[in-house]
């Protein structure tokens, strides 16, 4: 007979591990499943250890600055420290015990293997001494399998050592040149991150612009900050072919060979939907995303969730936890609201901070808004004047003239991400402009530009 849950979890991501921790601690009996680390990419090979090479090349960048405000600084960039923090404050040797522990303790029995659907509220688990064990969920199964880096059709790209987030986020030692393929916000913070430590890097971007999903202004900015920094960028760029030999690789770029000691792809995501038996429950395999209602069902399947990644709906750690949070409430037969992206935010840790909430301009015009945008340069701020070297920026909003509230809104600048928090609020509650015009903003702050920039409404 199989074992009887309550609830299966398959995949432990951000999201997945929340849920199958607050399920169990309500006292429902959960399984909970990854084939690899419990916490997921974000915790082990993307956010965290990610933000903290930010935070080192920042540093450095800071350091650099010294010579215009403050004197004379003399900083040996090393790694060394940035690794190590990587390694034993972010990841603990990529080892998961303590939230494998974690997880435990909050009632949950958790399982290392392969899970996959066998029919509904059915699941397979194959484990890691490749045995596989069957067991029914009676209330539900969620899926939370994230993704994995997609491989462009490159020519050659596949039988070559290239570097994923896995490889960059666990390396040791830099190498002299890199060439990062794709300027998504993988992209690009890993290149500046590298570039600040002394690689010579080149970003290979597909489309006209970086960060595509941003604002043209955003993009820009971070462009010219960028090449001034010593990365070569090229966009609207086609890699033909890559080959690799005596330790370089090779790679004809608009018919132009570059040769570079490693090579980050970072292209783009591949969604974990392809082996995970959708096709017992009638859902097809091949898709790039799971259509989910506003409780996070999917679609055409009783007693299946998904949340993170794979429902499409943005690619982040705080869509992942705040779908968790729906999808156990409704797992638990609790009220709550539905889910609502309306004022979805999104941060690019560059130096500076590409933010942004809501509908670009563009998207608000094709959504047949009554539009008018607002925007100033965040170095022209009396704060950006004070701060000098590394204020380059921007506030840019997007207003539904017709209700007179912000649909959207971008920052870009120094913690341009904490700037936008303000501005998420506006676009989440749906602030009027006009009460927004009455507000006392401190003097001299970043978030003050928000006033010129409403100001600027045309
Ligand atoms: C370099 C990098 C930097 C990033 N930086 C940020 C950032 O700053 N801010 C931000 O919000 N987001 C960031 N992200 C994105 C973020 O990591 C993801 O959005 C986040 O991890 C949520 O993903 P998820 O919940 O879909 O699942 P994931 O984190 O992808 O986890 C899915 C889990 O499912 C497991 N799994 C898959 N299939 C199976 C199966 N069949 N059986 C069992 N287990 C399975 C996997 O082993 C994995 O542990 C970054 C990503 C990368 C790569
Ligand atoms: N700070 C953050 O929140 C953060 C940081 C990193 C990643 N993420 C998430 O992870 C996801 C994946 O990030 P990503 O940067 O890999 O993906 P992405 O899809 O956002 O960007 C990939 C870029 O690569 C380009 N590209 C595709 N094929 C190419 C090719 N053959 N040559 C050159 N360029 C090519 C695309 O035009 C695209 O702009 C993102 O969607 C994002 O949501 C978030």
């Amino acid at each position: 007979m199989p074992d009887t849950y309550d609830v299966v979890v398959i995949g432990l991501g951000p999201g997945g591990e929340a849920l199958a921790t607050g399920a169990a601690q309500a006292g429902l009996k959960v399984l909970a499943v990854d084939k690899h680390l419990v916490g997921g990419e974000c915790p082990y090979y993307g956010c965290i250890p990610s933000k903290m090479m930010v935070r080192a090349a920042d540093t450095l960048a800071e350091a650099g600055r010294a010579a215009v405000l403050a004197g004379d600084v003399s900083v040996t960039a090393s790694w060394a420290p940035v690794a190590r923090r990587v390694s034993e404050e972010a990841t603990s040797g990529w080892d998961d015990t303590i939230a494998v522990r974690r997880l435990e303790d909050a009632g949950a029995e958790v399982q290392h293997g392969v899970a996959r659907l066998d029919g509904p509220g059915r699941v397979t688990v194959e484990l890691p001494d490749g045995s596989t064990r069957t067991v029914v969920a009676e209330r539900g199964v969620v899926l939370n399998p994230g993704t994995r880096p997609a491989a462009p059709p490159v020519e050659g790209l596949d039988g070559t050592p290239y570097w994923t987030n896995r490889d960059a986020l666990r390396a040791d030692t830099l190498p002299g040149s890199i060439v990062v393929l794709g300027g998504g916000p993988i992209g690009c913070e890993l290149a500046q991150v590298f570039a600040r430590f002394g690689v010579r890097v080149t970003i290979v971007q597909h489309g006209d612009r970086l960060v595509p999903a941003s604002e043209p202004e955003a993009s820009a900015i971070l462009q010219d900050v960028l090449v001034a920094e010593g990365i070569r960028v090229l966009t609207s760029a086609e890699t033909s072919r890559v080959t690799y030999a005596d330790g370089a690789f090779t790679l004809t770029i608009d018919g132009e060979d570059v040769v570079t000691d490693k090579l980050l792809v970072a292209a783009g995501r591949t969604p974990n939907l392809d082996d995970l038996g959708l096709e017992t429950v009638g859902l097809d395999p091949s898709a790039r995303r799971l259509d989910v209602d506003d409780r996070l069902r999917v679609e055409g399947v009783d007693g299946l969730w998904a949340i993170g990644d794979v429902t499409g709906r943005g690619a982040f750690t705080h869509v992942s936890m705040y779908q968790s949070g729906i999808a156990q409430r409704d797992l638990l037969g609790q009220d709550g609201s539905p889910a609502d992206y309306h004022a979805l935010p999104h941060v690019t840790f560059t130096d500076p901070e590409v933010a942004g909430v809501g509908l670009t301009e563009q998207q608000a015009r094709d959504a047949g808004l009554s539009v008018r945008v607002g925007s100033t340069p965040l170095e022209q701020s009396s704060r950006g004047f004070t701060h000098g070297p590394g204020a380059r920026g921007l506030v840019k909003v997007v207003e539904d003239a017709d209700r007179g509230v912000l649909v959207g809104a971008t920052v870009v600048g120094p913690a341009g991400g904490e700037i936008l928090g303000l501005l998420a609020l506006a676009v989440h509650a749906a602030v009027p402009v006009a009460m927004m015009r009455t507000m006392i903003y401190a003097y001299p702050t970043f978030h003050r530009a928000i006033e010129t920039a409403i100001g600027d409404l045309s």
